[in-house]
This record gives C-alpha cells, sequence and structure tokens, in this order.
C-alpha cells in the first residue's frame, strides 16, 4: 500500500519515520515544497532500515506530485506551524492556501485515496479540503482527536501512576485550546472509572492540561510539537491500511451526528479501509452536550474565515 506525505517538516517526517518502522505502507512518497528536502529526509530513514530491520520503500520529492500517483491514503502537513504565545487558529492565513493547492494536486494524481489533514487550524484545514474535493466524506478525516486522546491518557497516567496504555479516555469537539472536550467521565482504568482514584480537582487538572497539551509543548519547544502528532497520523493510516476498525476520535464532515450540520470537528469513528466507516454516538450528558455545542460554534466560525482568507 502506497502513502504520501506532503511536507517533510517535523510532523511529515516523523509520520514516515513511524511508518516505516512499523511496516505499516509498503511505499512512503515524502513531497515537499523546499528543494532537495525531502528527497534528504527520505534518504535519511532509508539509512535507518537495516538496523531496525524495516523494508518499506521511500522516496522523497520536491513538489514533483507524478510519484505520488497511485496513493492509496494521502497526508497532508504542509503550512506553518505556531510559535509560542499563538494560538492554532492564527495560522489559518496562510495555511489555508497551501491545503487547498495542495490537496487539489494530490487528488489528480490519486482521485481514489482518503485524505488525512494535519495542518491546522486543522477543523477548519479537513472542511477546506471537504469543500474544495468534493470528495465523498468518508475519505476526508482531520487528525487531531488521536493526539489530544493520547496526550489525555498520558496526563490520566501521570495522575494515576499507571501505564498509558492501560487507560481508556477520548478527547472530542474541536482541535483548539480552547475547544476540546476530554470525556472525563467516561475515562478508565483497566475498565473502572478514574474518578475512583483521582479527586475532582485532579481530573479537571488532566482535562485542563490536556486541552494545552499543544500549547504547553510549543511553549518549551519553540515551534509545536512533531513527535506525539507524527505516530499520532501513523496510528490513524494503519487503521485505515489495515482495516483494524479502531475506533478513533477524528474530525469528519458531520450532518446531523451530535446535533450538527456542515462542520468538521472530533467525534467518534469507526477507521477502517474505507475511512470512516461509522461515526459512534456516545451519549453526552447534558453538560457535556452544552461544551461540544459551544466548541462547534467557535469551529464554525473559523470555517466563516475561510472566504474572506481565500478571497
Ligand atoms: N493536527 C494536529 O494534531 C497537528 C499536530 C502537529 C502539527 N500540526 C500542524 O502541522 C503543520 C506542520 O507542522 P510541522 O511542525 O511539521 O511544520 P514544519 O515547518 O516542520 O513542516 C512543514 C513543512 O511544510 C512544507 N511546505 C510548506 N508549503 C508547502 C507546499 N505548498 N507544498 C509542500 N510542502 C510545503 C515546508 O517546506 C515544511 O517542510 C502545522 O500547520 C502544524 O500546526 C497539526
Ligand atoms: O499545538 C499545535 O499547534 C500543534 C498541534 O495541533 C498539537 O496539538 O501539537
Amino acid at each position: 500500500m502506497k502513502v504520501t506525505i506532503v511536507g517533510a517538516g517535523n510532523v511529515g517526517a516523523t509520520c514516515a519515520d513511524v511508518m516505516a518502522y512499523r511496516g505499516i505502507a509498503s511505499e512512503i512518497v515524502l513531497l515537499d515544497i523546499r528543494e532537495g528536502f525531502a528527497e534528504g529526509k527520505a534518504l535519511d530513514i532509508m539509512q535507518c532500515a537495516t538496523n531496525t530491520g524495516f523494508n518499506t520503500k521511500l522516496t522523497g520529492v520536491t513538489n514533483d506530485y507524478s510519484k505520488t500517483a497511485g496513493s492509496d491514503v494521502v497526508v497532508i502537513t504542509s503550512g506553518i506551524p505556531r510559535k509560542p504565545g499563538m494560538t492554532r487558529e492564527e495560522l489559518i492565513g496562510i495555511n489555508a492556501g497551501i491545503v487547498k493547492s495542495v490537496a487539489e494536486n494530490l487528488l489528480q494524481h490519486s482521485p481514489d485515496a482518503i485524505f488525512v489533514i494535519v495542518s491546522n487550524p486543522m477543523d477548519t484545514m479537513t472542511y477546506l479540503a471537504f469543500k474544495s474535493l468534493g470528495l465523498p466524506k468518508n475519505r476526508i478525516i482531520g487528525m487531531g482527536g488521536a493526539l489530544d486522546s493520547s496526550r489525555f491518557r498520558t496526563y490520566l497516567s501521570l495522575a494515576l501512576n499507571k501505564p498509558a496504555n492501560d487507560i481508556s479516555a477520548m478527547v472530542i469537539g474541536g482541535h483548539g485550546d480552547t475547544t476540546m472536550i476530554p470525556l472525563t467521565r467516561l475515562a478508565s482504568y483497566n475498565g473502572i472509572p478514574v474518578s475512583q482514584f483521582l479527586s475532582e480537582e485532579q481530573l479537571a487538572k488532566v482535562a485542563a492540561d490536556t486541552m494545552v497539551g499543544g500549547a504547553t509543548l510549543t511553549a518549551l519547544l519553540g515551534t509545536s510539537a512533531w513527535y506525539a502528532p507524527g505516530a499520532s497520523v501513523a496510528y490513524l493510516v494503519d487503521s485505515i491500511l489495515n482495516d483494524q476498525r479502531k475506533m478513533i476520535a477524528c474530525s469528519v464532515f458531520v450532518e446531523g451526528e451530535y446535533g450538527q450540520n456542515d462542520i468538521c470537528i472530533g467525534v467518534p469513528c469507526i477507521i477502517g479501509k474505507n475511512g470512516v466507516e461509522e461515526i459512534v454516538d456516545v451519549k453526552l450528558n447534558d453538560a457535556e452536550k452544552a461544551l461540544f455545542a459551544k466548541s462547534a460554534d467557535a469551529v464554525r466560525s473559523m470555517n466563516d474565515a475561510l472566504a474572506t482568507v481565500l478571497g
């Protein structure tokens, strides 16, 4: 199976590295606009093969979309990341034009591909890809919830002092500092509600830390994170290519689900060979429903800015 990743920067290259290392795809093409950059990243990753034992074929190209032809999955990470003090939403002015043109180029060469959108503001970039490509909604997937949920599980693991893989927890809603909704009520440690082990104050802190997880890393690193984002994309692509039907919170176009229409927002999805196989209807309580509606309003207002930005 062939995967193209556009943007060979921090997230794109990490994603290629994890996918190669884990043998998720037989072929990976890395494409970047910066001359020689994707070629260099691909060559560097290729030279891990003998020491880590993978056989994935890697190709790096400078803006040559003919090499991406026939991809089963395409991942868009091209665009600028935020700097400390910025929100993801502030990236819309530069990233919207990049994501639109990259998505259109990819579709020309891979008409059957499933699109995974990573560039920020991710929910709006996913909506833009959905509206401009005219593909069925199961083939446009925004990656954010996989990452936010892994951060939620990490912070729960630190608070509980238990392994993250023993913890089940999900974040839905928008992929923004104030729009994420960590579903604390439904989080569990080996099936036992985490509220049996952590106080309300501890749980509130875990949720707050999760919501600003990306901003915390941006402040520490000077640019936004890449290891967990790259691994989260690989996790999502694995579920598609290997038809794993994992439940992953993804930003997808909703038509009535969770009371919303005409936006892409994070909801629990079954992810398999057709992309989004199903949106899972989790029974939210009234407080969670109110948070979801507020999150959707914020995502919608960012989508409204697209018309101005794209002219
Ligand atoms: N959805 C998420 O969970 C998530 C997580 C992390 C980062 N991000 C976003 O992903 C994006 C990339 O982050 P990064 O840290 O990898 O940034 P980066 O600067 O390291 O890499 C971005 C790459 O995109 C390339 N690029 C720019 N315009 C291009 C074009 N038209 N065609 C091809 N390539 C182009 C750049 O040359 C650069 O190499 C940012 O918008 C960031 O906010 C999203
Ligand atoms: O924080 C960012 O800007 C990048 C990404 O969305 C993340 O959550 O790491």
